[in-house]
């Protein structure tokens, strides 16, 4: 009766074991979750009056074939289509996002047009800066920062006015030590199919028919009603919360909470998993945890594969959720805006939760609600502002962020602080070296072992859902789409 244990209880634990279910390959299959809940970095929380607060991820990006679609897939099958709320490309939320460079708030362009006009933080208009793409050969460096790449192809101003952001909003990271071929493994892949020019090879990419393994009303819906981003009309943890009773309501799968893993241990093609000071047999052990973490739970016989998954980093980030009472309202509805490492270190950026979701606004009476993002990469820097890094005073540093941004007088009646330790993987340059050292380690060791979740090849939560699909395809064999 073969049986496969998975390590962790978050979004990519959760996919995995629900593809593990699928492919019937295990008849059992046993979930360890450290902690007293599954979701993981997701996490809703609903306050009296009914507003939703996400500490973690807030969106998942309308996007396609295969990461979105697949996302799409598995939200259909596991019957929660109805519960979908989305945002319309058309709508502020989408169209409107912004970054505070140089004391003001600068909208990004989002047409055509706007790629000719002169717009402030930038010194000339960005349709300048693509003849340096046309006119740059093809880099033969393996890996560069994404930084170094941008400056490279385009100009440094659209490297640290757009790209730092961009980078402190997706990684909480410095693009000056992010691996291009990890963190934009398609831009680096335009650069090649398109012999230099991005833009040329973007489109190539872009026109390469990939088809649907299978059909998705969902996914059509998506496209027909062109949605940018989506959540649940409960919140993100809808999604962890209906795998885990899907999951829980099956014949042969066990959810195990409150019991961390504490020693992994292989021999002869099987495994040994401690908990409790207890061992469980496993034909195939699924780790989704943080790398570093899964390192610390092996023992010296694998030292080569603890060394590599050691040198995977993350970094910490703190979020602060605010409501205020009555409509509090930005100077133009939009996404949110970032901000540029060098306008400040310590703030990464604010997220407008009422322009994007308003379903998730309190229902008893009028409510306006924002998250700041604090430190990621920056965090010493947040420490040096904010020695005490006690909830209150960075809650107090994070509304002052707030009010001087948008230029609001009013002080939330609500603050959530959520600080959040290694939450977000940084894939530094030469980040895929050490992801070919440690998959041909378990190769050539014929470890029975799968390795998925945000460490290794993308932290969004499509990503972790598609990559944990992928990889117990690889396992079983099986089709699971
Ligand atoms: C602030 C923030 C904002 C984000 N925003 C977005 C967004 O808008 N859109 C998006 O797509 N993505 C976003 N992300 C990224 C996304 O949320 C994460 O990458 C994803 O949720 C990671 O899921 P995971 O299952 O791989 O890991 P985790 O969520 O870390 O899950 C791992 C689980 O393993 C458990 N565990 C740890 N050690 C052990 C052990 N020894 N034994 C048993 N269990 C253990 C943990 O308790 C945890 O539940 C954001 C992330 C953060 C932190
Ligand atoms: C507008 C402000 C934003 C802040 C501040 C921010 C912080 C932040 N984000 C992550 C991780 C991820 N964010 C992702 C998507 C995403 N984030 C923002 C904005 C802010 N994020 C937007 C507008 C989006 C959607 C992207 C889009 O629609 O184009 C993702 C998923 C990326 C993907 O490929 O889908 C991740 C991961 C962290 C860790 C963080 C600060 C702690």
């Amino acid at each position: 009766m073969p049986t496969a244990v998975v390590i962790g209880g978050g979004i990519s634990g959760l996919s995995s074991a629900y593809y593990l279910k699928k492919s019937a390959k295990f008849s059992k299959i046993i979930i360890l979750e450290a902690s007293n809940r599954v979701g993981g970095w997701i996490k809703t929380v609903t306050s009296e009056g009914g507003a939703k607060m996400e500490l973690g991820p807030r969106s998942l990006r309308a996007t396609g074939i295969p990461a979105g679609f697949n996302s799409l897939c598995l939200i259909e099958d596991l019957g929660l289509s109805k519960d979908v709320i989305h945002v319309s490309r058309h709508e502020p939320a989408a169209q409107n996002r912004f970054i505070y460079a140089k004391g003001a708030l600068h909208k990004l362009p989002n047409k055509f047009s706007a790629f000719f006009k002169k717009q402030a933080p930038f010194s000339a208009p960005l349709f300048l800066h693509s003849f340096r793409d046309i006119l740059t050969k093809p880099s033969e460096l393996e890996d560069e920062s994404v930084y170094d790449f941008v400056t490279r192809r385009f100009h440094a101003e659209l490297a640290e006015f757009a790209v730092d952001p961009l980078c402190r909003g997706i990684f909480a990271g410095d693009c000056r030590k992010l691996s291009l071929h990890s963190c934009f493994p398609l831009l680096r892949e335009a650069e090649k199919v398109g012999g230099g020019p991005v833009i040329k090879g973007l489109l190539k990419i872009s026109r390469r028919p990939i088809p649907p393994r299978r059909q998705s009303t969902l996914f059509d819906t998506m496209r027909k009603e062109t949605w940018s981003a989506f959540s649940f009309r409960q919140g993100l943890q809808t999604l962890p919360e209906t795998l885990r009773d899907s999951l829980t309501s099956s014949q042969g799968v066990e959810l195990v909470l409150d019991t961390p893993c504490s020693e992994v241990m292989f021999d002869d093609g099987k495994a040994k998993i401690v908990i409790n000071g207890e061992t469980l047999d496993a034909d195939h052990v699924v780790s989704s945890i943080f790398a570093p973490d899964f390192a610390s739970l092996l023992n010296q016989e694998q030292q080569n594969l603890k060394e590599n998954l050691s040198k995977i980093s993350a970094v910490n980030a703190v979020v602060v959720c605010v409501e205020f009472d009555g409509q509090v309202v930005p100077p133009t509805p939009g996404f949110g805006h970032l901000l540029p490492s060098s306008e400040d270190k310590a703030v990464l950026g604010v997220i407008y939760d009422s322009c994007t979701f308003p379903t998730h606004d309190r229902t008893d009476r009028p409510g306006s609600r924002y998250t700041i993002m604090l430190g990621g990469a920056w965090f010493d820097d947040l420490k040096a502002v904010v020695p005490s890094m006690t909830d209150e005073a960075l809650g107090q540093y994070a509304v002052k962020a707030l009010q001087k941004h948008l230029g609001f007088t009013q002080t939330p009646a609500k603050i959530k602080v959520e600080v959040m330790k290694n939450c977000i993987p940084q894939y530094i340059i030469g980040h895929e070296n050490i992801l070919e050292d440690v998959f041909a380690e378990i190769r050539a060791e014929r470890l029975p072992l799968s390795l998925v979740g945000s460490s290794y090849r993308g932290p969004s939560i499509h990503d972790c859902m598609n990559n944990a699909r992928v990889e117990i395809e690889r396992v079983t064999g099986a089709s699971l789409l």
